[in-house]
């Protein structure tokens, strides 16, 4: 099992589309535009972060069980990195730390039981590969594709919300220690726009699934 990670707007879902057709297995996604709670949070981050998190938790939980058929398959968002956006979100006042704090013990009881299943062929990630791209990358993505309740220029205070959620990234990546990692530097390669760099991202990646002998 394969999982991408990264800011929002990092590329994730496009990577793991090209990812799973370039390895010959499964992409599991997060769907992002039929998401009913995701609008109601950006609206109400304090009434409706909390929901958000089940709610994203339950999915997530979901594409780690269908994914575990090979270790080739990708999901395109760690379940991670979800304890990050929500710590981060309590750090701000949008959630209480009581919250955090009851989500985070689901988490680690969800994932010891996700661990110790019979079921449970492929326990931990063989690979995480963290998209990285700088602030200004994430704010022109964001611009880019237009989902209406995250733009800045509807909300001003979504800014320092991004741009703590970058510096956060970089920290938690640097700490992440779940499983080998590789770092692909999303501000330098393009790979969705340009096939160049789509080719050279398939490189590392194919050096990296050699190295750790990862077989489908
Ligand atoms: N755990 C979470 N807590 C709060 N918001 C979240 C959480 N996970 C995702 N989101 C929100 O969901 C939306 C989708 O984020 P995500 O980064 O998963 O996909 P994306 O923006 O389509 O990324 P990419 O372009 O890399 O595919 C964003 O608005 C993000 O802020």
């Amino acid at each position: 099992m394969i999982v991408l990670s990264g800011t929002i707007g990092a590329g994730k879902t496009s990577l793991a589309t090209f990812l799973a057709e370039h390895l010959g297995s499964e992409a599991y996604y997060e769907s992002v535009d039929d998401n009913p709670i995701l609008p109601l949070f950006y609206e109400n981050p304090q009434k409706y972060g909390f929901l958000l998190q089940n709610y994203f938790l339950n999915k997530r939980l979901e594409n780690i069980k269908d994914a575990q058929g090979s270790h080739l398959n990708v999901i395109d968002r760690s379940i991670f990195e979800d304890q990050l956006l929500f710590q981060l979100n309590a750090d701000l006042d949008r959630a209480t730390q009581t919250e955090a704090a009851i989500y985070s013990d689901l988490l680690h009881n969800m994932m010891e039981q996700v661990n110790y299943s019979a079921n449970a062929t492929i326990k931990t990630p063989d690979l995480l590969i963290y998209v990285n791209v700088s602030f200004d990358t994430m704010l022109k993505r964001i611009k880019k594709r237009g989902r209406s309740y995250e733009q800045v220029d509807q909300d001003p205070s979504l800014y320092d919300y991004y741009q703590e959620l970058t510096r956060r990234y970089v920290a938690w990546f640097d700490q992440y220690d779940a499983s080998p990692k590789l770092k692909i530097d999303g501000d330098q390669l393009d790979f969705v726009e340009n096939e160049e760099d789509l080719a050279v991202v398939f490189n590392l990646i194919d050096q990296k699934i050699k190295e750790l002998r990862i077989e489908g």
